[in-house]
């Protein structure tokens, strides 16, 4: 079988330029769209993903600003910057990059930031509203991948999805999200009996658990679509996926590949979520109707 690549670089670029002529309608009316991002020390990952995300806003006109904190940081504080960044009317959307640090409570920390400048959808009222199909943000990743699936025109309602990996940031929303369209919905995790008589039932699987090359081809349907989260780095450096390509091409009908992938929709999907908050403070002619 003849594996369609579903490209997030390609993809990326196109969410990027529906962005402009409302970026440039914002600004008509004297917005800027603005994100902040705080970052706690920083790991590998992280760093590839402010670089992307800066790139990404620097080409759009969004604007971006980095916070950077000692990883020795009290909790007070960040949570002080977190309610200064709340009252700002010229900050759109606050992101917090995870992980935090141990002495930090992350829970408390995403708890501080106002709903409707939670351009990850992480807060639990955004959580919540999305488990009850009525979502005011999505996380960036689900919501990327999402996009796949609308921009490949493959349809959703009725088919099995199975998703490996629990985590607030992928797993447990994707599988909101794809209940919202009508899927039927398994997830799976580290204590998941016969985990991969699971994931060969799946017509659509999403792999988000962390793990260089967990699932390999025996381990799909023959014709399924399979969406790596994954960015691990083997004992080469290499950056791999959650997903063994090498014997999962041929047996996929469709598949993310790494990077490339999830990868750039994630960073796309947070310029459009940014976009999307200035539009609504814009709607409300700078008036605060939101009170939280
Ligand atoms: N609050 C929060 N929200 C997040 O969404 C979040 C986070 N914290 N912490 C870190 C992880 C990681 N993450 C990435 C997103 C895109 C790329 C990305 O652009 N990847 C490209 C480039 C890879 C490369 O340059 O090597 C690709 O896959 O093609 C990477 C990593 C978001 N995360
Ligand atoms: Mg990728």
């Amino acid at each position: 079988m003849m594996t369609i690549k579903l490209d997030g670089k390609k993809l990326a670029e196109k969410v990027k330029t529906r962005l402009i002529q409302r970026i440039a309608d914002l600004k008509s009316k004297g917005i800027k769209p603005k994100l902040v991002v705080i970052l706690v020390g920083g790991d590998e990952a992280s760093k590839i993903y402010v670089r992307n995300k800066h790139r990404t806003a620097q080409k759009l006109g969004i604007e971006t600003q980095d916070i950077r904190l000692q990883r020795t940081v009290k909790e007070s504080e960040l949570l002080t910057l977190i309610k200064t960044l709340n009252a700002d009317d010229s900050v759109h959307g606050i992101l917090v990059q995870l992980p935090l640090p141990e002495q930090i409570d992350a829970k408390g920390v995403i708890n501080a930031i106002k709903p409707e400048k939670d351009v990850d959808g992480f807060n639990p009222q955004n959580v919540g509203s999305l488990f009850l199909n009525d979502p005011h943000s999505l996380p960036c990743t689900p919501a990327g991948i999402l996009q796949f699936f609308e921009e490949y025109h493959l349809p959703v309602c009725g088919k099995h999805v199975v998703i490996v990996g629990r985590s607030n940031i992928v797993g447990r929303p994707m599988a909101a999200i794809m209940l919202n369209h009508d899927a039927t919905v398994t997830i799976t995790h580290s204590k998941t009996k016969n985990l991969r008589k699971l994931t060969r039932q799946a017509d659509i699987l999403i792999v988000a658990i962390g793990k260089a090359e967990f699932i390999t081809g025996e381990d799909i349907k023959p014709g399924a679509i399979v969406i790596d989260v994954g960015m691990n780095r083997n004992e080469n450096g290499k950056l791999v996926g959650d997903v063994e390509h090498s014997s999962v091409n041929e047996r996929a009908s469709y598949l993310t590949p790494v990077p490339g992938g999830v990868g750039p929709m994630t960073i796309a999907m947070l310029m459009e979520q940014t976009v999307n908050f200035a539009e609504r403070s814009a709607d409300f002619d700078g008036k605060n109707v939101f009170n939280s």
